[in-house]
């Protein structure tokens, strides 16, 4: 015979309203039942996603593009935005106008600056022509009542680097050790008031560039307005300034070759600060930000067989107290394409005067090559920068005398090839045996040639990819 107890089920006890339930209870009491289980539907499709986006995450190809600082590694993940994220890079066409104003007028103070440093022609004390005074460059009254109308630029600049946060400020010049030829120092480093573990960060060109999106008609857009027109009432200026003979000469003087300086956008000014001005493909590859932390770049590919591929780019920053933050993606990348900037054989590194930049740059290959936990990993070395090689060339900069070993002509084809020989010598050097060496020329803000390597680049990672996995 059944008793009470084969009927008493604790869970409908528990579920079930109060006895004494008024009608209005009930009415409150269904809408937070039915939110609940509405809440747990939408938990239920974010746990479904999320386990997706894993898995896709998992299965992605995963490039690190590595490289110093100024190498190019920003401006060859812009490319692959413009080929394989045509959709995103079309978006976000009108919001680098905040970052290349900045430039420009980054551009106008480093001029000034200099011009700041020059002596002030004094008609009494010096000969009649400004320019050949005492056989040097002096400024005269009008340069000075120019650099005076000019200084609004100086807050304008201070504004602009608030507003786009610290990749807007280039590293500053420090005195660090000479890392020895075993170099354990490209990834430890003795100062750290610079250093950015900011892994995933979402500052640097990626951030703004989100952040200036997403509020179009805030205080975004009132900056590119106000700063305009500033630009624009100082443009007679600017223009008379930096095409002046004497600018020119102090300048030269002073060994600042700014048209080819990262940012350039003087020449351009009639252009930028048109009311209807948008930035061409060509304005954004020569757009200059710093990338601070570790930023991804997802893009879905085409494979050969019509269905589509996840790839994740990770750029990073290349200064040297940044360096550190790269070692934790060693082991999740499929490959690593690595930047060497070949026009820097007669510059010095910013953030360590002691030491040329190709050097680092050779530095950071071999240690790359020989690490372990990439060994598996496809290299693909972009020698960039081949634009300006070719330049410095022709002005007749001889790399004999900043490397003596280089016993040829000092023409592009000559220079070009025996850069490349040596990161291939360092490769078999470092590298385990029977990985393939893979290098392109490239100069990365000619978006139609660096098109083509980058079908080159896919290629090779995805085969690399089959025969890593048995495939091939
Ligand atoms: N002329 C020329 N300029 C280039 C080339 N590649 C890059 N640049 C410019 O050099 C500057 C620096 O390039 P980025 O891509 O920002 O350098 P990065 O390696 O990302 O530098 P960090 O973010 O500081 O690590 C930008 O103004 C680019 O437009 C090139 O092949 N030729
Ligand atoms: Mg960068």
């Amino acid at each position: 015979m059944p008793n009470e107890t084969d009927n008493f089920d604790p869970l409908s006890l528990a579920i079930a309203p109060p006895p004494d339930e008024t009608p209005e209870e009930r009415i409150v009491r269904e809408l937070a039942e039915r939110e609940a289980v509405l809440r747990s539907r939408e938990i239920d499709a974010e746990l479904k996603a999320a386990k997706v986006a894993m898995k896709r995450y998992k299965n992605a190809i995963k490039i690190l593009v590595l490289g110093q600082s100024l190498s190019g590694k920003s401006t060859t993940i812009k490319n692959f935005q413009r080929k394989y994220a045509q959709k995103a890079w079309a978006d976000e066409r009108a919001t680098w106008k905040a970052i290349i104003l900045f430039n420009l007028v980054r551009s106008v103070n480093i001029m000034i600056d200099a011009l700041n440093r020059a002596p002030v022609y004094d008609p009494q004390k010096q000969a009649a022509s400004p320019i050949i005074a005492l056989g040097g460059a002096l400024l005269a009254e009008r340069h000075q009542s120019i650099i005076l109308r000019l200084a609004p630029l100086r807050e304008v600049e201070k504004d602009l680097k608030l507003f786009l946060g610290a990749g807007a400020t280039e590293v500053e010049a420090q005195t660090y050790t000479t890392p020895n030829e075993q170099n354990q120092v490209m990834f430890e480093f003795k100062k750290s008031n610079t250093q950015e573990f900011c892994v995933r960060s979402s500052s640097g060109w990626r951030g703004v560039i989100d952040r200036i999106k997403t509020s179009q008609n805030g205080k975004e857009s009132q900056v590119h307005r106000v700063v305009s027109q500033v630009v624009d009432s100082c443009k007679a200026d600017i223009l008379w300034l930096w095409k002046d003979p004497v600018t020119q000469s102090i300048l030269h003087s002073q060994r600042l070759r700014l048209e080819d300086s990262p940012g350039f956008f003087i020449d351009d000014i009639d252009r930028i600060v048109a009311t209807d001005y948008e930035p061409s493909d060509h304005d954004i590859m020569r757009a200059r930000l710093r990338t601070t932390g570790v930023q991804e770049h997802h893009f879905m590919l085409d494979r050969t067989n019509g269905t589509k591929l996840d790839w994740i780019m990770y750029d990073v920053a290349g200064i040297r107290t940044s360096r550190a933050a790269w070692v934790p993606y060693f082991k999740e990348v499929t490959g690593l394409l690595f930047l060497a900037p070949i026009s820097a054989f007669n510059e010095r590194l910013e953030e360590d005067t002691s030491i040329f930049r190709l050097e680092d740059t050779f530095m950071l290959w071999k240690t790359l090559c020989g690490n372990k936990l990439l060994s598996r990993v496809q290299l693909i070395l972009f020698l960039n920068k081949t634009d300006l090689l070719r330049k410095k060339l022709e002005q007749g900069i001889l790399v004999k005398k900043y490397m003596p070993e280089f016993d040829k002509e000092n023409t592009y084809e000559n220079v070009a090839t025996w850069f490349r020989k040596i990161f291939k010598k360092y490769f078999i050097q470092h590298s385990e045996p029977g990985r393939s060496f893979i290098s392109h020329f490239t100069s990365v803000i000619d978006t139609e040639a660096t098109s083509v390597t980058l079908i080159a680049v896919q290629s090779a990672i995805l085969q690399h990819d089959m025969a890593e996995v048995g495939l091939l």
